[in-house]
């Protein structure tokens, strides 16, 4: 059956990155979710401290867009953001790292996210692995590292990089390879509620949109 319009709403991190977002444009995000009734808004860690409405989630990004930053930046970043009120934080991977097949939890991607877990506290923490610029091998090796570094979500994308957004492929591996242990974050391009329908039926329990209205507008109460 197609879940209904409600409950994609509560599956949406209504998201706002653009470097240039003014206060005013992060007002209007907030007044939209509240509006549209999505989980939670997630915007750049610049825009902290936010007040948002009783039952509205505050998520931001960590180590952003690229994932190039050190450990000790992102995890000082993470833990800035939660005492500033976030109450979940999309960290990127160290792309560097996976593409070395550094995984390690010396001085590899598991180090790193556990070092970003730690400074999260109860906070909820999404390990962005950048999907469309990783082969499946790295895909699995990503979401691996992340569980066993105590993230709570696996997400495919920042949204920003050349090689592209979410896919189907992508999220139904990351599915299968957390289980149902982890939440499993579609994001990056999802533009209709055919997109958002689809990344749900591989196995996506969030949904990451910048479009949360139009892909809303085209599903049935
Ligand atoms: O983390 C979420 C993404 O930045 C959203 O990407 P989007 O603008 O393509 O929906």
């Amino acid at each position: 059956m197609t879940p209904a319009r409600a409950q994609i709403a509560a599956m949406i991190d209504h998201t706002l990155l653009a470097p240039e977002a003014t206060a005013g444009r992060v007002a209007e995000l907030v007044a939209e979710a509240a509006e549209l009734g999505t989980y939670s808004i997630c915007v750049s860690p610049n825009q902290l401290p936010l007040q948002v409405p009783q039952g509205l989630h505050l998520a931001t990004v960590c180590g952003f867009p690229s994932g190039a930053h050190s450990s000790a930046v992102k995890a000082a970043e993470a833990g800035e953001a939660v005492a500033k009120g976030a109450q979940e934080v999309d960290m990127v991977v160290n792309l560097r790292l996976v593409k070395e097949g550094n995984f390690s939890d010396v001085d590899g991607v598991q180090a790193e996210i556990r070092a970003v877990k730690e400074a999260c506290g109860q906070a909820l923490l999404k390990v962005i692995i950048e999907s469309a610029a990783l082969d499946d091998e790295e895909i699995v090796a990503c979401c691996r590292a992340a569980e066993a570094a105590g993230a709570d979500y696996v997400k495919t994308s920042t949204g920003f990089h050349p090689a592209g957004g979410a896919s189907t492929h992508a999220v139904a591996l990351m599915r299968a390879t957390v289980g149902d242990r982890l939440g499993v974050k579609a994001s990056g391009g999802i533009r209709t509620a055919q997109d958002a329908l689809a990344m749900v039926e591989a196995g996506a329990s969030r949904l990451g949109l910048s479009a949360s209205a139009a892909v809303l507008a085209g599903l049935e109460d």
